[in-house]
C-alpha cells in the first residue's frame, strides 16, 4: 500500500505526478483549516505533508496523528516549530541551495533598483513628469565601489556577495555568529561585529533565517547606527526587523532608503504605511519566484517527501 501524502500548495503537474506515483495523494491549491473541510479530513491520516508556508505547530500536529514527514517547499522554515515536530519523531525538510542564485539576483536587483530609485522613476515617466533629463530630482546613489554589509553570509548571502564583489567592485563586510574563513578569502569579505557593520556599510543587507535570536534584530537603535545615506535591504523575513522603527527611519531620514521583499504581514494590507513611502522599494516576497527555480524547489521537496516516506533519510533533513 502506498503511503498517504497531503499536498497543500499548487505543484507543477510533473512533480505532482511523481508524488502520485509514490503516494496516495490528496492535493489542494491552498490549505483550508476549517473543521470538516476536505483538507482537515485528509490531514487525519496523512503520513506526509508537502507545501509552503503552513504553520506546523503543536495544535496542527494534534490534528495529524499519522504524520511522518513535513516537507517544506522553501529554504526558510520558521513556519515549522521544529522542537515540537522532532519531539513527536516527525522529520522535517527544506529546499536549500537550489534557489541561491535566483534569490541573489532578486536581492541584488532590489538593491540596485532602490539605490537608483527605479520604481519611483518609472512612476515619474508614466505620470508625465519627465520634462528634463538633467533634473537632479532623478538622482540616486552609486552602487559600484561602495561597501556592502551583509548580515547572514550563508548560501544566498554568498551569491549576493559574489555579484557585489565581482560585478560591482564593492567592498564586503559581513556579520554571522561565526566567521567563514573560506568566504573571507574568496571575496575579500571582512568580519565585523553587528554594530561595526551597521556604522560602516553603505548597503546593509539582511539575509539571516528568522529565529528567536534574529527576531527584531534590526530596530530603532540599529537604524540610528547606520549612515544617513544607508540603504537597508531585507531579503530574510519581515519579523527580523522592527517594522515600525523601519518606517520611522525612512520617514525621518535616519536612513536614505530601503528595499524590501519580506514583511511582518504578507500580503501587505491595503493601508500599510510603507505603501506611501517613496524611499521604500517593495517586492511581494518573490526572492525565488522564477519558473525554473520554483520547479527545482518543488522537485527537491517532493524527493525529500518520498525519501522520508520510503524510510530513507531525506536529502535535506532539518537537524533539530
Ligand atoms: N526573500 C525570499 O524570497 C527568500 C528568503 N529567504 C530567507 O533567507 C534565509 C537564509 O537562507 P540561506 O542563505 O539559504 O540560509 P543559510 O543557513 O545558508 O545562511 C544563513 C546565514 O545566517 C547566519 N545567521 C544565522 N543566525 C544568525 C544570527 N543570529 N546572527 C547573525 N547571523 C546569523 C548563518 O551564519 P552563522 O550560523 O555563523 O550565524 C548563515 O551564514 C532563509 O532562512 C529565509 O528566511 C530564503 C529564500 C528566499
Ligand atoms: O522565502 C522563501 C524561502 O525559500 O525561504
Amino acid at each position: 500500500m502506498k503511503p498517504k501524502a497531503l499536498v497543500y500548495s499548487k505543484l507543477p503537474e510533473e512533480v505532482l505526478e511523481y508524488v502520485r506515483e509514490h503516494c496516495e495523494t490528496s492535493s489542494f491549491d491552498a490549505p483550508d483549516n476549517t473543521p470538516g473541510s476536505p483538507f482537515t479530513e485528509a490531514l487525519k491520516d496523512a503520513e506526509g505533508l508537502l507545501g509552503a508556508g503552513l504553520k506546523v505547530d503543536a495544535a496542527f500536529l494534534d490534528r495529524a496523528p499519522q504524520l511522518k514527514i513535513v516537507s517544506n517547499i522553501s529554504v526558510g522554515y520558521d513556519n515549522l516549530i521544529i522542537p515540537e515536530i522532532s519531539r513527536r519523531g516527525i522529520m522535517a525538510t527544506n529546499t536549500p541551495g537550489v534557489l541561491n542564485d535566483t534569490v541573489a539576483d532578486t536581492i541584488f536587483g532590489l538593491l540596485v533598483a532602490t539605490a537608483r530609485r527605479m520604481p519611483e522613476l518609472d512612476r515619474y515617466v508614466r505620470n508625465g513628469q519627465w520634462k528634463d533629463s538633467r533634473d537632479d530630482v532623478q538622482f540616486g546613489l552609486d552602487v559600484h565601489h561602495k561597501t556592502l554589509g551583509i548580515i547572514g553570509l550563508g548560501g544566498i548571502g554568498e551569491k549576493i556577495v559574489q555579484r557585489a564583489r565581482f560585478g560591482f567592485d564593492m567592498d564586503i563586510i559581513y556579520h554571522n555568529r561565526s566567521r567563514n574563513p573560506k568566504l573571507e578569502e574568496q571575496y575579500g569579505a571582512v568580519y565585523r561585529t553587528l554594530d561595526e557593520l551597521l556604522v560602516e556599510a553603505d548597503f546593509v543587507c539582511l539575509m539571516t533565517p528568522l529565529t528567536p535570536e534574529t527576531r527584531g534584530m534590526i530596530g530603532e537603535r540599529e537604524f540610528k547606527l547606520m549612515k544617513k545615506s544607508a540603504i537597508f535591504i531585507n531579503g530574510s523575513r519581515g519579523a527580523t526587523v522592527d517594522e515600525e522603527a523601519l518606517i520611522e527611519a525612512l520617514h525621518s531620514g535616519t536612513i536614505w532608503a530601503a528595499g524590501l521583499d519580506v514583511y511582518v504581514q504578507e500580503p501587505l494590507p491595503d493601508n500599510h504605511p510603507l505603501l506611501s513611502l517613496d524611499n521604500a522599494v517593495l517586492l511581494p516576497h518573490i526572492g525565488s519566484a522564477t519558473r525554473e527555480t520554483r520547479l527545482e524547489m518543488a522537485w527537491t521537496a517532493a524527493r525529500n517527501l518520498v525519501a522520508g516516506l520510503e524510510g530513507k533519510t531525506p536529502p535535506n533533513l532539518i537537524q533539530a
